[in-house]
């Protein structure tokens, strides 16, 4: 080897050894950047994680107060007092709540049962299942993003393609539940896009989805919802009429009729507005109950003269049985028509006597209120001679038009509520609907929309007799009641009450 060579070889040498040792320590000083920036990536994510989760949890706290301190609570005593402990104050608290529940159900749901019902309800079925049923009931806006391609191949045919891309779905947020004795009502703000009758449409189908008889929407706010499913029929037995010997002051304006599907006193006015009242319902609706159940609450009144009952009675049986307790009463057409003329020219003489004194007459035994009871009204104003019904129809319209403020009401009952039935339909501002044949007719007697908002008339069983549905009037919901049962015995005694004899002194609310 020459010196040339030897000179090259020794300069090749000492340059790589400057390159291996200048590569090894980049290598050296990458690695610790490597190593200090992971290190400060996992810290990083770390506290991330942990301000997402602080985050979360005071979300939780302020969302659903109650709850999240409940399980923190619950989850500290297992931490600091250990789970023996826990267990045994979870056992003794239930056992007190069941003993509670067992002696007086009425304070316990008031106190303790209806938050837990709540909450329960809340968390296992309506937080987790509604936006299921929402979106298989169509109640949920898609953000369509479905591009089609469309190719056309040698053959002449189509080759369509869909390619699904991330289709955004949004489901209104349940924002309260409160869980009643027999309804949960489940607020829900509603998405961009939806109206409030989008649920009424579907409240058949998420009534089927809950595995529940009922389900009515009621609209809160425009963007908000309550969707309310009748857990319990409150409804389902008869509701005994409260006994004579019971009856209290009478409210001419407030007239115990039955019980609301809510479980409350339902009354109906006999006076003043809204009084004019036709029912409708198919043979053997229970229509002979809602006229029952207000005379036997106003028998004090009825007996000291401060109401006056008229009754007509085309099919003479339904009120002849009770026939001491009408003033007046009529069965044939020719009689019907005499007892209206009567009653119109009562009506004309209060007219001319309290004209310009008073705006409604006040009620008394000089001038009580005149209640007409008019059963199968369709009897007389359909199936008559043309010149009898257009009579009786005209006596009919005076009546309810003008007679209001001078204290004649009347109480209209039929089976089949069309227009050529009962031509003055229009004329009875308050209508109940029991049981009837047909969805046309829940329409026909409540008016439009009454059906999709939940008055289900057509479906009542033939079993719940006297359970229908009242709407307008106040009321923004259709509601469902059951009226108070009469049985022939109470009739009887209605009827012994009121004629026997001696008027009693007026009760206070009497006069209205
Ligand atoms: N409020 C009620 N609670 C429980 N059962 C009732 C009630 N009302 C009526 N019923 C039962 O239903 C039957 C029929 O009732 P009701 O005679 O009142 O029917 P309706 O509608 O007047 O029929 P129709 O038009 O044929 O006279 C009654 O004999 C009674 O057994």
């Amino acid at each position: 080897m020459d010196a040339h060579t030897f000179a090259t070889l020794f300069l090749g040498g000492v340059g790589l050894a400057v390159v291996v040792w200048a590569l090894h320590k980049l290598g050296k000083a990458l690695a610790a950047i490597a190593e200090t920036l992971a290190a400060a990536a996992v810290v990083f994510l770390a506290l991330w994680w942990v301000v997402k989760a602080a985050g979360w949890l005071v979300a939780q706290i302020v969302l659903h107060p109650r709850t999240t301190l409940t399980v923190l609570a619950l989850l500290a005593w297992w931490r600091w007092l250990g789970w023996p402990s826990l267990a045994l104050s979870l056992i003794g608290v239930t056992a007190l709540l069941t003993v509670w529940r067992v002696l007086d159900l009425v304070s316990f749901d008031q106190w303790a049962g209806r938050f837990l019902r709540t909450w329960w309800q809340r968390w296992a079925i309506y937080v987790p299942k509604l936006p299921g049923w929402l979106h298989a009931c169509g109640l949920s806006v898609r953000d369509e993003a479905i591009p089609v391609d469309v190719t056309v191949t040698l053959v002449g045919r189509k080759k369509i393609r869909r390619e699904r891309q991330q289709a955004g779905v949004r489901i209104p947020k349940v924002k309260q539940v409160r869980s009643g004795p027999s309804w949960d009502e489940v607020k829900l703000e509603l998405v961009p896009g939806q109206k409030p009758e989008d649920f009424d449409e579907a409240a058949r189908a998420l009534a089927s989805a809950r595995k529940v008889a009922r389900c009515q929407v009621r609209e809160l706010a425009p963007n908000v919802v309550s969707i309310d499913f009748q857990r319990r029929d409150l409804l389902a037995s008869p509701i005994p009429c409260p006994p004579l010997s019971e009856l209290g002051p009478v409210d001419l304006r407030h007239v115990w009729a039955g019980r609301t599907e809510y479980g409350q006193d339902w009354r109906v006015p006999l006076f003043g507005s809204g009084s004019h009242t036709l029912t409708a319902g198919a043979s053997g609706a229970g229509k002979n109950s809602v006229m029952w159940c207000p005379l036997v609450s106003i028998a004090p009144a009825i007996r000291s003269g401060v109401v006056r009952v008229s009754g007509i009675d085309p099919k003479g049986m339904e009120l002849a049985y009770g026939r001491g307790i009408f003033h007046r009463y009529a069965v044939t057409s020719k009689d019907v028509l005499a007892l209206l003329d009567e009653l119109v020219g009562a009506m004309d003489a209060r007219k001319r006597q309290f004209a310009g004194r008073v705006r409604t007459v006040p009620i008394s035994r000089e001038n009580p209120l005149e209640l007409v009871e008019f059963d199968e009204i369709g009897a007389l104003t359909r199936y008559t001679d043309r010149k009898t019904r257009e009579q009786i129809v005209e006596k009919v319209a005076l009546l309810t038009t003008q007679g209001r403020a001078l204290g004649f009401t009347v109480r209209g009952y039929v089976q089949e509520p069309t227009k050529e039935t009962v031509p003055v339909r229009e004329l009875f501002p308050r209508r109940i609907c029991l049981r009837v044949t047909a969805k046309s007719h829940v329409g026909m007697v409540l008016g439009d929309q009454a059906y999709e908002r939940g008055a289900w008339a057509n479906r009542i069983e033939e079993s719940a007799a006297g359970v229908g549905y009242v709407w307008g009037e106040g009321l923004r919901e259709p509601l469902r009641v059951r009226a108070g049962w009469v049985p022939d015995e109470t009739v009887k005694a209605l009827e012994a009450f009121v004629t026997s004899g001696h008027a009693l002194p007026l009760p206070g609310g009497a006069a209205a």
